[in-house]
């Protein structure tokens, strides 16, 4: 908008009232002059709005104008305005007593009346320019004829430069002028805007003024916010629709039933795996390690439509980087050394027709991550010593318990790998953040465990579930899980209590790092923590290879120390 000095209000004085045009752009509100100012952006005078009735010659207009004093200083919007215009004849624009641009008149044939279509309602490009969705209007004969804010945001064109033109200029293949001639309105469908290079997701609908078409009203988005948007609404949508249906519990499919847990925050994001199993969306599982991600990948491919077909798992992180490539993509008969007669199917090929689970992806060095995003971007793979291409046809889901998005600002996993992978985001909250399906998880492995090792019902004692609930579970569910099968274990008697628990729990439920301090010698508190340690370390990764991992130790060593501990894993 161009600004007014303060100098000039007491001519804005002389022109009360806002100047609405109609079609025929004769004045509604009942006044009768404009504001106009030429090209420089300098402040003419007034002129009366019947004037702008028809296309009068520039010198006819200038004879009109009636002069004042001031003038209005060149301001931006003049001047993108100028840059419009500085080709052709000249131009004056007219503008009402807020000074915002309504018209702009030239001894051109392609004279600009903007707004003036907007008859009855001033506010309607107010209202227009206040939403996120561009609009774009072009009247019955062609002409852009209004644009809003949304519009130059989204295609990145100032609508000054486009306003007035004919549509069939700017864009010659536009739908607009498809509708316009009378072919069906266009919902929801996406468009390249070739001018721009911009893809977008388009409403065009024609409109009418008394029964009489009028012109054409395009409405869009930016198509890459909208996937994002509809991702959103769509898992909204899976967490509302469990919401809103109590029995949503019984709902979930039937693959989903060894997966124990109500707390509220749990089952969203069960009803929204559920809500994606029939598809073959992209979905990334995120949570720390233990908290379930690989039983709920294997339920929602045990409930999706590739469950008859294969379901391939690959830890990404417990592959030596070097071998990682040959693991996934396989390899040709002498591609390296050692390499096996005949080459070897990689886990792609193998997951063909089905669904690969890429668990730790965020383990993944960054040379490997532009291999894995070439081969979901091609939907091929290259075995490793060959230059043919095998279309793979993969579902795939992922897995990581790292913080991707630090990661991606960090620069150590790919920005456009990540949008890849994280279509549909499935959070999985830590044990410690659900607390209330602890007593549910305990009941359940005790079952499973007095079955596994020939035991008669087991409960366990109420000292012993409020330590276990008073635990922080770093280790999460695979912690519980590993807790009960050695109460289990030693339990004789049918009840757990604290005697069963493993020795941490007995003393240093708050503490655990703190030894135990009525030990005799410091050798021997240093091998009680030790011990503690390892087990720990256990029960958290479940497998040695984590453990050693995290306990910073060589392999030897820690089969010496489980020896000597006589501890048996
Ligand atoms: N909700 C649950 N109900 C029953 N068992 C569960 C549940 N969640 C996890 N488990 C059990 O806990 C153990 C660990 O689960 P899982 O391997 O799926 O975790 P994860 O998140 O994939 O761990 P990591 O990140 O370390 O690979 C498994 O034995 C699994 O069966």
């Amino acid at each position: 908008m161009i600004n007014v000095p303060l100098e000039l209000l007491p001519v804005l004085k002389l022109l009360p009232g806002e100047y609405i045009f109609n079609d025929g752009a004769e004045v509604l509100a009942g006044q009768d002059n404009a504001l106009v100012v030429d090209e420089k952006g300098c402040f003419l005078g007034k002129i009366p709005i019947s004037f702008l009735n028809e296309d009068i010659p520039i010198r006819k207009l200038h004879s009109l104008v009636e002069p004042v004093q001031e003038t209005i200083q060149q301001n931006e919007n003049a001047v993108e305005l100028i840059e419009h215009f500085k080709n052709k004849e000249k131009v004056v624009y007219v503008t009402n007593w807020e000074n915002k641009l309504i018209g702009a008149v030239s001894s051109d044939s392609r004279v600009i009346s903007m707004l003036i279509k907007m008859k009855d309602n001033f506010l309607f490009p107010n209202i227009f320019d206040a939403i996120y969705e561009a609009v774009l209007i072009i009247d019955i004969s062609g002409s852009i004829v209004y644009v809003n804010h949304a519009y130059t945001n989204i295609v990145g064109i100032s609508g000054w430069k486009i306003l007035g033109r004919k549509m069939s200029e700017v864009e010659p293949h536009s739908s607009c002028l498809k509708v316009l001639k009378g072919h069906s309105p266009v919902i929801n469908k996406r468009y390249f805007i070739e001018s721009v290079g911009v893809e977008v997701l388009a409403n065009i609908i024609p409109f009418y003024v008394n029964g009489k078409l009028e012109g054409v009203v395009s409405m869009f988005r930016n198509v890459y916010e909208t996937i994002n948007l509809g991702h959103e609404l769509q898992r909204m949508r899976g967490v509302a629709e469990y919401l809103h249906n109590e029995e949503a519990e019984n709902k979930l499919p039937e693959a989903f039933d060894k997966i124990v847990g109500n707390n509220r925050h749990f089952r969203q994001a069960l009803a929204l795996a559920a809500n994606v199993c029939n598809t073959n969306a992209t979905v990334m599982l995120r949570g720390d390690s233990g908290t379930g991600k690989e039983v709920l990948a294997e339920a929602i491919q045990k409930s999706s439509l590739r469950k008859d077909c294969p379901f391939i798992k690959v830890n990404c992180a417990s592959i030596p980087e070097n071998l990682l490539e040959s693991e996934l993509f396989g390899y040709e008969e002498g591609a390296f050394t050692g390499a096996k007669r005949g080459g070897k199917k990689g886990k792609f090929e193998l997951a063909h027709k089905g669904t690969i689970f890429l668990d730790e992806v965020g383990d993944m060095s960054l040379a490997m991550q532009a291999k894995l995003l070439r081969v979901l971007q091609e939907k091929e793979i290259e075995r490793v010593g060959s230059s043919r291409t095998i279309p793979v046809d993969v579902r795939v889901i992922s897995a990581t318990n790292k913080d991707l998005e630090t990661m991606v600002l960090q620069k150590q996993f790919r920005d456009d790998l990540y949008y890849r992978l994280n279509v549909i985001p499935i959070f999985l909250p830590p044990l410690r953040r659900r607390k209330d399906d602890i007593p549910l998880l305990v009941e359940r492995f005790l079952g499973l465990y007095c079955k596994e090792h020939g035991k008669d019902k087991v409960i366990v004692s109420s000292e012993v579930m409020n330590i276990l609930i008073d635990y922080d579970w770093p280790g999460n569910i695979r912690e519980l899980k590993n807790v009960i099968e050695h109460a289990v274990i030693l339990c004789a008697w049918g009840v757990v209590t604290v005697e069963h628990l493993p020795i941490f729990f007995k003393k240093h439920k708050n503490n655990p790092s703190a030894p135990e301090w009525d030990k005799e010698s410091l050798s021997e508190m240093v091998e009680q923590l030790e011990k503690e340690a390892i087990a720990r370390a256990l029960r958290k990764y479940g497998n040695k290879s984590d453990a050693i991992k995290a306990l910073g130790i060589s392999r030897r060593s820690f089969y010496l120390k489980l020896k000597k501990y006589q501890m048996f894993v």
